[in-house]
C-alpha cells in the first residue's frame, strides 16, 4: 500500500531508477517493523543516501517562477537571444527561441544567417530575428580587410541589443563555418564583458571546447553537453576518456577546471554541477530521442537562470534554495520541465512524439507546478 502510494507521489519523481530500486529494496526489508509509514518513508531515504543527490525540482521550479504580477511591464519576465541559425539548421534556433517564450519569457530574438532568418522567420510571427551573422562561402571573394569590417559590423550590430538581454544561448543550429564561429567568440567575449549569462549548447559546444578560454572562470557560463559533446569536452579539458565509473568526480573536476562554470551533462539522468556538488534529475520523461529535445532544454535553462538570478536579487528564494547558485537552479528547472513535458507529449502521441509536440506541452507542465493563478 505504501510502496504504491509513495511511487505515484513526488516521491518517484525524486529518484532515478537505480536509486528506486534500492529504495524497494530497503522497504522490502523494513515490512514488519512497526514503523508508520512516514518514518518508514524517511529511514528509506536515509538508506538510499538518494535524496542527497536528486534536485527537488518542482520546490526549485516552485520557488523561482514569477508571479504574473500586474504591475510588471514587457521585458521584465526574460528577455533572451539565441545565437544560432544557418545554412544547415533552422529548426534548433526555434525550438530554443520559442520555449523560452511558452515558458513565460517576454521577447525572444534570434541571431542568425541571413538565409536562416527567412525560414525562422516564417516559422513564428512572435520571434525577433537579426540576419546578422555571416558564413565564409557567402564572402568567399571579399579579401581579408573586407572580412574585418564584415566582422565588425557583425559585432557593432549585436551591441546594440546586448545590454537589454538577460541571457544569451549560444549555439543551437549555429554549423561550424570558422568565419561564423570567430565572430560569435567575438560575440561571447562582450557578453562576457557585461556579465550577460550565457548558456552554451550545441555548436556553441564545438567553439567553445577549442577555445576553452571563452568560458573558462565565467560563473555565468552553463555548458550543456550531449553524450558526444561531453566526450569532446572532457578530452579537450582533462586529456582523458570518459570514466563512467566516476560519473560524479569526472563532472566536478570538469567544472572546476573551467574555473567552476555550471555543465548540465545531458543524458538518462542530468547531471549538474559548478565544481560544488553534482545534482541529478531524473524525473520520467520519454522513451523518444528525436533530435530537438536538447535545444529545448538550452531555451529553458536560459529562462529559468534569469528568474533565478532576479529572485536572488530580491531574496525572494527559501532559505535552501537561495544559497544554490541561480546557474544551477536554472539547470534543474529547465531539466525538470523539460522531462515532465516530453512525458506529457509521449503520453498523447507515443512513437510519433516529435520536439514540436514537447514544446506545446511546456506551459502545461509548469502551470501544473507553479499555478498563474
Ligand atoms: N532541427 C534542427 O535544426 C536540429 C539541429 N540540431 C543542431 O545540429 C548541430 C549538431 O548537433 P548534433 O547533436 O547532431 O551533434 P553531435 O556531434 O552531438 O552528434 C553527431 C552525431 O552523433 C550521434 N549521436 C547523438 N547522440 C548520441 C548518443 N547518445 N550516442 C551515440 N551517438 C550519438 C548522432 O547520430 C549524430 O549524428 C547543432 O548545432 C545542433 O543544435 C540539433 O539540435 C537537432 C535538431
Ligand atoms: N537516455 C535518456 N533517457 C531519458 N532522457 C534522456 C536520455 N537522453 C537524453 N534525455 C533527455 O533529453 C534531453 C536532451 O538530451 P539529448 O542528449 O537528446 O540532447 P541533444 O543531443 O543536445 O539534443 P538535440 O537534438 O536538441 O541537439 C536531456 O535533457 C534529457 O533530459
Ligand atoms: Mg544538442
Amino acid at each position: 500500500m505504501f510502496v504504491k502510494h509513495g511511487m505515484n507521489s513526488g516521491f518517484s519523481s525524486l529518484a532515478s531508477s537505480a536509486v528506486l530500486r534500492r529504495q524497494q529494496f530497503l522497504i522490502r526489508s523494513l515490512k514488519g517493523y512497526s514503523v508508520s509509514d512516514k518514518i518508514r518513508m524517511e529511514a528509506v531515504k536515509c538508506l538510499s543516501g538518494g535524496a542527497s543527490l536528486e534536485a527537488n525540482a518542482e520546490s526549485v521550479l516552485r520557488a523561482i517562477t514569477p508571479s504574473l504580477d500586474p504591475t510588471r511591464h514587457k521585458g521584465q519576465a526574460g528577455k533572451i537571444a539565441v545565437i544560432g541559425g544557418c545554412r544547415e539548421y533552422t529548426g534548433a534556433p526555434y525550438f530554443a527561441a520559442i520555449s523560452a517564450l511558452k515558458i513565460g519569457a517576454d521577447l525572444s530574438h534570434v541571431f542568425c544567417t541571413e538565409g536562416a532568418a527567412t525560414v525562422i522567420k516564417s516559422y513564428s510571427p512572435e520571434l525577433i530575428v537579426h540576419p546578422i551573422l555571416e558564413e565564409s562561402y557567402n564572402i568567399s571573394v571579399v579579401n581579408d580587410e573586407g572580412k574585418r569590417d564584415i566582422s565588425k559590423k557583425i559585432l557593432s550590430e549585436f551591441d546594440k541589443w546586448m545590454e537589454r538581454f538577460d541571457c544569451l544561448v549560444v549555439g543551437p543550429g549555429l554549423g561550424r563555418d570558422p568565419f561564423l564561429l570567430e565572430c560569435v567568440s567575438k560575440i561571447m567575449t562582450r557578453a562576457r564583458q557585461s556579465n550577460v549569462p550565457i548558456v552554451v549548447d550545441g555548436d556553441g559546444l564545438f567553439l567553445v571546447t577549442n577555445s576553452i578560454e571563452l568560458v573558462s572562470g565565467y560563473r555565468l557560463a552553463v555548458l550543456t553537453p550531449n553524450v558526444n559533446e561531453y566526450k569532446r569536452l572532457v578530452q579537450k579539458v582533462l586529456g582523458c576518456d570518459v570514466n563512467d565509473q566516476n560519473t560524479h568526480g569526472e563532472l566536478l573536476s570538469l567544472s572546476k577546471q573551467i574555473g567552476g562554470v555550471t555543465i548540465l551533462r545531458k543524458g538518462k539522468s542530468d547531471l549538474i554541477s559548478d565544481g560544488e556538488k553534482v545534482q541529478s534529475v531524473s524525473i520520467y520523461g520519454s522513451p523518444r530521442r528525436c533530435g530537438g529535445q536538447g535545444d529545448i532544454l538550452s531555451g529553458s535553462v536560459a529562462v529559468f537562470l534569469s528568474w533565478a538570478r532576479q529572485c536572488n536579487s530580491a531574496a525572494e528564494r527559501e532559505s535552501t534554495i537561495s544559497r544554490t547558485n541561480p546557474t544551477v537552479l536554472g539547470c534543474i528547472a529547465g531539466s525538470a520541465l523539460l522531462r515532465k513535458a516530453a512525458a506529457l507529449a509521449f503520453e498523447h502521441k507515443k512513437r510519433s512524439t516529435l520536439t514540436t509536440d514537447i514544446i506545446e506541452h511546456l506551459g502545461q507542465s509548469l502551470e501544473a507546478i507553479s499555478p498563474a493563478s
